[in-house]
């Protein structure tokens, strides 16, 4: 196996600003900026983010994507917009203010859930503080505002557990294995949260306890998440990697001996049903074929407990423009027909290896709001 160049790959210019990882969101006291991932591989450049109104745009672009990332760029932009805010003149005009951001912001992408549990979140701290006769109006925003910067932090701790819980579940069923070669679609690495990622998190995780022998990184049509995003992570964090088109994926199940393939979550119903980007159902039919573990990866906050099942989850179906041209230039015959939703749903009961949270590695059937 070759790496493009046949030699040591090397980083686009730009990325090793002393970064530890690929920095998605960067947020000072008030400042937010998000890496433009439109641009990337190409250019890393980053955009400021000065207001709701900035995020849900960002958002909906998807300048930033991910389902954690759109949680905490939408939560730290309504920080940004409080920060600013003159002290309310009372607790309810502060609360119906926050109230209806979080509710614009929700609208921004339908599939994730993270943004919904989130901003439904703040609007119970809201309105806590309304009842609390002890906070006033200031301190209420302070309140609120420390909550959703909050955000950030959390995150990468909780990616840091999806990690260690993945790589030592995965470790434990392979046991006979020196080494573990894994595939991976879309994109759930630092790109896609706070940090660190959570599909990609315990990719990192066992390459750190060096137990990875290659990781297959699927191309990811039509917006191409992982041949962009996933393939610059892995070459970033110089693991054994390989990119593979979609349409290549039973084959290198059949060729190369895969021991399990690792996703991320959009949302994962309350049965274990998870919706994942468009592809995830088609891997996960060929991993029970080929005998191969499916693990999901995901925060306790993509899992929504108010639907029973998948099929009430929202798909987003994406702008026709993303399947019929690559940037600017059109590579599909003119006049056809298309269909592009953005997501599928994978049956529980495909998935074999467990649900990773970070809170331990969970079967479908064991999962409970805590
Ligand atoms: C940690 S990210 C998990 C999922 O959000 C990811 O796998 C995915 O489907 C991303 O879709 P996207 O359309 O890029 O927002």
């Amino acid at each position: 196996m070759t790496s493009e160049s046949d030699g040591e790959p090397s980083p686009p210019p730009g990325y090793h600003n002393g970064m530890a990882t690929l920095q998605a969101i960067k947020y000072n006291d008030g400042s937010l900026e998000i890496l433009d991932q439109l641009l990337l591989p190409e250019s890393c450049t980053y955009i400021s983010i000065n207001n709701v109104q900035d995020a849900w745009s960002a958002i909906r672009e998807m300048k930033v994507r991910g389902a954690p990332a759109i949680a905490i760029v939408g939560s730290l932009s309504l920080a940004v917009e409080l920060r600013k805010l003159a002290a309310p003149e009372t607790k309810k005009d502060l609360h119906s203010l926050v109230k209806e951001k979080l509710d614009y912001l929700v609208t921004s992408r339908p599939t994730a859930v993270n943004m919904q549990l989130a901003a439904e979140a703040c609007v119970k701290l809201s309105n806590y503080l309304v009842d609390k006769a002890s906070v006033d109006a200031a301190e209420a925003k302070d309140v609120l505002v420390k909550h959703l910067e909050a955000k950030l932090a959390n995150d990468i701790a909780d990616n840091l557990a999806i990690g260690e819980h993945g790589a030592r579940d995965i470790a434990k069923k392979c046991v006979n294995k020196d080494k573990i070669r894994v595939l991976t679609h879309c994109n759930t690495g630092s790109l896609a949260t706070a940090g660190y990622g959570t599909a990609l998190g315990v990719i990192l995780s066992l390459h750190k306890a060096n137990l990875v022998d290659q990781v297959y990184c699927t191309e990811t049509r039509p917006y191409n998440h992982g041949s962009r995003l996933t393939a610059l992570e892995l070459v970033y964090e110089k693991i054994p990697a390989t990119l593979i088109c979609d349409d290549m994926a039973a084959a290198a199940m059949k060729e190369f001996n895969i021991d399990a393939v690792i996703v991320g979550a959009d949302r994962v119903a309350a049965n274990g049903d998870t919706a994942n980007k468009i592809g995830t159902y088609q891997l996960a039919v060929l991993a029970k074929s080929h005998n191969i573990l499916l693990y999901v990866a995901a925060p306790f906050s993509s899992i929504d407990f108010q639907i029973p099942s998948g099929q009430s989850i929202p798909i987003e179906e994406r702008p026709h423009s993303e399947m019929t041209h690559t940037g600017s230039i059109r590579t599909a015959a003119a006049g056809i027909n298309c269909w592009n939703p953005g997501f599928d749903v994978t049956p529980a009961q495909l998935i074999t290896g467990g649900i990773v949270t970070e809170k331990g590695v969970f079967k479908s059937d064991q999962l409970v709001p805590v």
